[in-house]
Protein backbone atom coordinates (compact mmCIF):
# COMPACT_ATOMS: atom_id res chain seq x y z
CA UNK A 1 0.00 0.00 0.00
CA UNK A 2 1.15 3.41 -0.39
CA UNK A 3 0.29 6.59 1.02
CA UNK A 4 0.57 9.84 0.34
CA UNK A 5 4.00 10.42 1.42
CA UNK A 6 7.24 12.04 -0.49
CA UNK A 7 10.64 10.61 0.87
CA UNK A 8 14.00 10.81 -0.36
CA UNK A 9 16.02 14.04 -1.30
CA UNK A 10 13.55 14.57 -4.38
CA UNK A 11 12.41 18.51 -4.30
CA UNK A 12 10.05 19.79 -1.29
CA UNK A 13 6.39 19.43 -2.05
CA UNK A 14 4.94 22.40 -3.19
CA UNK A 15 2.04 23.07 -0.39
CA UNK A 16 3.60 23.51 3.36
CA UNK A 17 -0.06 23.91 4.75
CA UNK A 18 -1.03 20.45 3.82
CA UNK A 19 2.22 18.87 4.43
CA UNK A 20 2.17 16.14 6.39
CA UNK A 21 5.14 15.41 8.62
CA UNK A 22 6.54 11.84 9.32
CA UNK A 23 7.17 11.07 12.70
CA UNK A 24 9.53 13.80 12.81
CA UNK A 25 12.17 12.53 10.10
CA UNK A 26 12.55 15.63 7.96
CA UNK A 27 13.25 13.25 4.71
CA UNK A 28 9.62 11.74 4.86
CA UNK A 29 7.17 14.18 4.51
CA UNK A 30 3.76 14.01 2.69
CA UNK A 31 2.92 15.10 -0.90
CA UNK A 32 1.46 17.91 -1.34
CA UNK A 33 -1.86 18.06 0.85
CA UNK A 34 -5.08 17.33 -1.10
CA UNK A 35 -4.72 13.90 -1.81
CA UNK A 36 -3.47 10.26 0.01
CA UNK A 37 -1.91 7.05 -0.22
CA UNK A 38 1.47 4.01 0.85
CA UNK A 39 3.34 2.11 -1.56
CA UNK A 40 -0.11 0.21 -2.64
CA UNK A 41 -2.94 1.73 -1.38
CA UNK A 42 -2.82 3.98 -4.09
CA UNK A 43 -4.69 6.00 -5.03
CA UNK A 44 -15.13 17.13 -8.49
CA UNK A 45 -18.62 16.41 -9.69
CA UNK A 46 -19.66 13.80 -11.34
CA UNK A 47 -22.93 12.26 -12.47
CA UNK A 48 -24.05 9.55 -9.69
CA UNK A 49 -23.24 6.14 -10.78
CA UNK A 50 -24.28 2.73 -9.52
CA UNK A 51 -24.37 3.80 -5.93
CA UNK A 52 -27.74 3.39 -5.35
CA UNK A 53 -29.12 1.18 -2.49
CA UNK A 54 -28.47 -1.77 -4.04
CA UNK A 55 -31.01 -3.48 -0.78
CA UNK A 56 -33.18 -2.89 1.56
CA UNK A 57 -30.74 -1.85 4.75
CA UNK A 58 -27.96 -1.04 1.78
CA UNK A 59 -25.97 1.84 1.32
CA UNK A 60 -27.33 5.25 1.65
CA UNK A 61 -28.11 6.60 -2.39
CA UNK A 62 -25.28 8.91 -3.32
CA UNK A 63 -25.19 12.48 -4.08
CA UNK A 64 -23.85 14.85 -6.28
CA UNK A 65 -20.83 16.53 -4.42
CA UNK A 66 -20.05 20.05 -5.06
CA UNK A 67 -16.44 19.75 -4.59
CA UNK A 68 -13.81 19.96 -7.59
CA UNK A 69 -10.77 17.35 -7.61
CA UNK A 70 -7.77 18.58 -6.96
CA UNK A 71 -4.58 18.54 -8.55
CA UNK A 72 -1.25 18.86 -8.21
CA UNK A 73 1.69 18.96 -10.92
CA UNK A 74 -2.00 18.17 -13.16
CA UNK A 75 -2.30 15.06 -10.99
CA UNK A 76 -5.58 14.56 -9.93
CA UNK A 77 -6.42 13.93 -5.97
CA UNK A 78 -8.64 10.45 -5.73
CA UNK A 79 -9.15 11.53 -1.70
CA UNK A 80 -11.05 14.45 -2.52
CA UNK A 81 -15.08 13.72 -2.65
CA UNK A 82 -16.96 12.65 -5.91
CA UNK A 83 -20.52 11.68 -7.61
CA UNK A 84 -19.35 8.46 -6.28
CA UNK A 85 -19.36 8.95 -2.38
CA UNK A 86 -22.82 7.82 -0.45
CA UNK A 87 -23.54 10.32 2.07
CA UNK A 88 -22.39 8.03 4.52
CA UNK A 89 -19.12 8.40 3.41
CA UNK A 90 -19.37 12.34 2.38
CA UNK A 91 -20.47 12.59 6.13
CA UNK A 92 -17.67 10.95 7.63
CA UNK A 93 -15.26 13.04 5.42
CA UNK A 94 -16.75 16.22 6.48
CA UNK A 95 -16.24 14.69 10.21
CA UNK A 96 -12.28 14.24 9.51
CA UNK A 97 -12.05 17.34 7.36
CA UNK A 98 -13.37 19.16 10.69
CA UNK A 99 -10.66 17.33 12.92
CA UNK A 100 -7.92 18.63 11.13
CA UNK A 101 -8.64 22.26 11.39
CA UNK A 102 -6.83 22.38 14.76
CA UNK A 103 -3.41 20.31 13.33
CA UNK A 104 -4.17 17.47 15.06
CA UNK A 105 -5.40 15.66 11.62
CA UNK A 106 -4.24 15.48 8.45
CA UNK A 107 -5.43 14.74 5.42
CA UNK A 108 -3.24 12.43 3.25
CA UNK A 109 -3.48 13.19 -0.45
CA UNK A 110 -3.86 10.06 -3.27
CA UNK A 111 -2.47 9.48 -6.49
CA UNK A 112 -3.04 7.15 -8.84
CA UNK A 113 0.42 6.03 -9.23
CA UNK A 114 3.40 6.02 -6.75
CA UNK A 115 5.78 8.38 -8.08
CA UNK A 116 3.33 11.37 -8.56
CA UNK A 117 3.65 11.30 -4.64
CA UNK A 118 7.32 11.93 -4.59
CA UNK A 119 7.60 15.57 -6.20
CA UNK A 120 10.48 15.78 -8.80
CA UNK A 121 10.41 12.01 -9.31
CA UNK A 122 12.17 11.86 -12.69
CA UNK A 123 10.36 8.76 -13.35
CA UNK A 124 6.67 10.80 -13.44
CA UNK A 125 4.94 10.50 -16.83
CA UNK A 126 7.04 7.57 -18.09
CA UNK A 127 5.92 4.49 -15.88
CA UNK A 128 2.37 3.10 -16.47
CA UNK A 129 1.79 1.25 -13.18
CA UNK A 130 -0.84 1.92 -11.07
CA UNK A 131 -1.54 1.28 -7.28
CA UNK A 132 -3.33 -1.67 -6.53
CA UNK A 133 -6.27 0.59 -5.01
CA UNK A 134 -6.65 3.19 -7.08
CA UNK A 135 -6.13 1.12 -10.76
CA UNK A 136 -9.78 1.53 -11.82
CA UNK A 137 -10.78 4.19 -14.28
CA UNK A 138 -14.49 4.72 -13.50
CA UNK A 139 -15.32 6.45 -9.89
CA UNK A 140 -16.83 4.27 -7.45
CA UNK A 141 -16.81 0.94 -9.05
CA UNK A 142 -14.01 0.05 -7.19
CA UNK A 143 -12.00 1.49 -4.05
CA UNK A 144 -13.43 5.30 -2.88
CA UNK A 145 -11.13 5.96 0.19
CA UNK A 146 -9.63 9.09 2.20
CA UNK A 147 -7.00 8.73 4.61
CA UNK A 148 -6.67 11.29 7.84
CA UNK A 149 -3.28 11.21 10.27
CA UNK A 150 -3.26 12.06 13.64
CA UNK A 151 0.38 12.09 14.78
CA UNK A 152 0.10 12.24 18.21
CA UNK A 153 -1.42 9.71 18.00
CA UNK A 154 0.36 7.87 15.66
CA UNK A 155 -2.84 6.84 14.13
CA UNK A 156 -4.60 6.40 10.64
CA UNK A 157 -7.93 6.18 10.38
CA UNK A 158 -9.47 5.10 6.15
CA UNK A 159 -12.76 6.01 5.41
CA UNK A 160 -13.84 3.82 2.99
CA UNK A 161 -16.54 2.47 0.41
CA UNK A 162 -15.80 -0.83 -2.04
CA UNK A 163 -17.81 -0.80 -5.06
CA UNK A 164 -19.16 -3.53 -7.51
CA UNK A 165 -16.22 -4.42 -8.85
CA UNK A 166 -14.79 -5.69 -5.41
CA UNK A 167 -17.15 -8.58 -4.91
CA UNK A 168 -16.32 -11.75 -2.72
CA UNK A 169 -19.70 -13.55 -2.13
CA UNK A 170 -22.48 -12.35 -3.86
CA UNK A 171 -22.85 -8.73 -2.48
CA UNK A 172 -20.09 -8.33 -0.10
CA UNK A 173 -16.72 -7.48 -0.40
CA UNK A 174 -14.14 -9.76 -1.39
CA UNK A 175 -11.76 -10.08 1.87
CA UNK A 176 -8.56 -9.45 0.10
CA UNK A 177 -9.71 -6.10 -0.77
CA UNK A 178 -10.24 -5.84 3.34
CA UNK A 179 -6.77 -7.07 3.80
CA UNK A 180 -5.74 -4.49 1.94
CA UNK A 181 -7.40 -1.55 3.30
CA UNK A 182 -6.05 -2.75 6.47
CA UNK A 183 -2.31 -3.47 4.62
CA UNK A 184 -3.00 0.23 3.31
CA UNK A 185 -3.90 1.90 6.67
CA UNK A 186 -1.88 0.09 8.93
CA UNK A 187 0.57 0.59 6.33
CA UNK A 188 0.56 3.77 5.70
CA UNK A 189 0.17 4.73 9.53
CA UNK A 190 3.69 3.02 10.01
CA UNK A 191 5.01 5.28 7.14
CA UNK A 192 3.86 8.60 8.90
CA UNK A 193 5.17 7.65 11.74
CA UNK A 194 8.77 6.06 11.12
CA UNK A 195 9.37 6.52 7.45
CA UNK A 196 9.64 3.78 4.73
CA UNK A 197 8.28 0.28 5.50
CA UNK A 198 7.47 -3.02 4.30
CA UNK A 199 4.32 -5.43 5.61
CA UNK A 200 5.95 -8.04 7.02
CA UNK A 201 3.06 -10.16 9.09
CA UNK A 202 -0.60 -9.26 9.16
CA UNK A 203 -2.96 -11.58 10.94
CA UNK A 204 -6.76 -10.78 10.26
CA UNK A 205 -9.54 -11.62 12.21
CA UNK A 206 -12.77 -11.51 9.60
CA UNK A 207 -15.47 -10.64 12.10
CA UNK A 208 -18.69 -9.77 9.73
CA UNK A 209 -19.00 -9.42 5.59
CA UNK A 210 -18.33 -6.01 4.24
CA UNK A 211 -21.74 -4.98 1.96
CA UNK A 212 -20.37 -3.71 -1.41
CA UNK A 213 -21.88 0.20 -1.23
CA UNK A 214 -21.07 0.60 2.12
CA UNK A 215 -19.09 2.36 4.54
CA UNK A 216 -16.63 1.44 6.37
CA UNK A 217 -13.36 2.79 8.47
CA UNK A 218 -10.26 1.43 9.18
CA UNK A 219 -8.44 2.19 12.30
CA UNK A 220 -5.25 1.74 12.69
CA UNK A 221 -2.46 2.71 15.68
CA UNK A 222 0.98 2.06 16.20
CA UNK A 223 1.37 0.48 19.17
CA UNK A 224 4.99 -0.41 19.43
CA UNK A 225 8.35 0.67 17.81
CA UNK A 226 11.27 -1.79 18.03
CA UNK A 227 14.41 -1.00 16.10
CA UNK A 228 12.91 -1.87 12.55
CA UNK A 229 9.64 -3.31 13.67
CA UNK A 230 6.43 -1.57 13.84
CA UNK A 231 3.90 -3.48 15.78
CA UNK A 232 0.52 -1.93 14.67
CA UNK A 233 -3.41 -2.96 15.35
CA UNK A 234 -6.52 -1.95 13.27
CA UNK A 235 -9.89 -2.14 13.38
CA UNK A 236 -12.11 -2.19 10.39
CA UNK A 237 -16.13 -1.25 11.58
CA UNK A 238 -18.91 0.27 9.82
CA UNK A 239 -19.63 3.78 9.52
CA UNK A 240 -21.62 4.09 12.66
CA UNK A 241 -19.56 2.29 14.40
CA UNK A 242 -22.32 -0.59 15.29
CA UNK A 243 -20.35 -2.99 13.66
CA UNK A 244 -16.88 -4.87 13.62
CA UNK A 245 -15.96 -6.31 10.18
CA UNK A 246 -12.44 -7.44 11.39
CA UNK A 247 -9.84 -6.96 13.86
CA UNK A 248 -5.91 -7.13 12.46
CA UNK A 249 -2.34 -7.05 13.92
CA UNK A 250 0.24 -5.99 11.52
CA UNK A 251 4.07 -6.36 11.83
CA UNK A 252 6.19 -3.86 9.32
CA UNK A 253 9.71 -3.56 8.81
CA UNK A 254 11.57 -0.20 8.71
CA UNK A 255 13.37 -0.04 5.01
CA UNK A 256 15.87 1.41 3.42
CA UNK A 257 15.60 0.31 -0.02
CA UNK A 258 12.01 1.96 -0.28
C1 LIG B 1 4.89 3.07 1.91
C2 LIG B 1 3.73 2.44 2.59
C3 LIG B 1 3.90 1.02 2.86
C4 LIG B 1 2.64 0.46 3.38
C5 LIG B 1 2.71 -0.93 3.73
C6 LIG B 1 3.25 -1.78 2.61
C7 LIG B 1 2.27 -2.81 2.22
C8 LIG B 1 2.85 -3.84 1.35
O1 LIG B 1 2.13 -4.43 0.62
S1 LIG B 1 4.49 -4.17 1.38
C9 LIG B 1 4.58 -5.50 0.21
C10 LIG B 1 4.37 -6.83 0.87
N1 LIG B 1 5.49 -7.14 1.69
C11 LIG B 1 6.62 -7.62 1.15
O2 LIG B 1 6.74 -7.83 -0.04
C12 LIG B 1 7.75 -7.86 2.10
C13 LIG B 1 8.52 -9.15 1.76
N2 LIG B 1 9.46 -9.42 2.82
C14 LIG B 1 10.66 -8.79 2.85
O3 LIG B 1 11.03 -8.07 1.95
C15 LIG B 1 11.53 -9.01 4.05
O4 LIG B 1 11.22 -10.24 4.66
C16 LIG B 1 11.37 -7.88 5.09
C17 LIG B 1 11.75 -6.54 4.46
C18 LIG B 1 9.95 -7.79 5.63
C19 LIG B 1 12.26 -8.15 6.29
O5 LIG B 1 13.54 -8.47 5.77
P1 LIG B 1 14.85 -7.78 6.40
O6 LIG B 1 14.81 -6.34 6.13
O7 LIG B 1 16.00 -8.55 5.87
O8 LIG B 1 14.68 -7.95 7.94
P2 LIG B 1 14.99 -9.23 8.85
O9 LIG B 1 16.40 -9.06 9.35
O10 LIG B 1 14.63 -10.50 8.17
O11 LIG B 1 13.95 -9.00 10.03
C20 LIG B 1 14.04 -7.86 10.86
C21 LIG B 1 13.35 -8.21 12.15
O12 LIG B 1 11.97 -8.44 11.86
C22 LIG B 1 11.58 -9.76 12.23
N3 LIG B 1 10.68 -10.27 11.22
C23 LIG B 1 10.81 -10.23 9.88
N4 LIG B 1 9.76 -10.80 9.27
C24 LIG B 1 8.94 -11.21 10.25
C25 LIG B 1 7.71 -11.90 10.25
N5 LIG B 1 7.06 -12.22 9.12
N6 LIG B 1 7.15 -12.16 11.45
C26 LIG B 1 7.76 -11.81 12.62
N7 LIG B 1 8.95 -11.17 12.67
C27 LIG B 1 9.53 -10.88 11.50
C28 LIG B 1 12.91 -10.55 12.26
O13 LIG B 1 12.82 -11.66 13.13
C29 LIG B 1 13.88 -9.51 12.77
O14 LIG B 1 13.71 -9.39 14.16
P3 LIG B 1 14.97 -9.04 15.12
O15 LIG B 1 15.49 -7.69 14.67
O16 LIG B 1 14.41 -9.03 16.49
O17 LIG B 1 15.97 -10.12 14.88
Amino acid sequence: MYVGVTWGTRAPAKSTSDRLSAGGNDRHTSAAMLSICARHTRGGIYLCNYLTTQRAGGPAPCHVSTSQPSLSKGHRDYSLPNASWSQNLQDLYNKYQELTKNGDWKRLPSYNTSVHHREGDPMDGERENRLFTRNLDKDGVGLEYCMFYNKAEKRMVCIFQPGPYLEGPPGFLHGGCTATMIDSTAGGGAVCTVGPVFTANLNIDYRNPILLGSTAIADSTVEKVDGRKVYTRCTVRGHDDKVVYAEATGLFIKSSNL
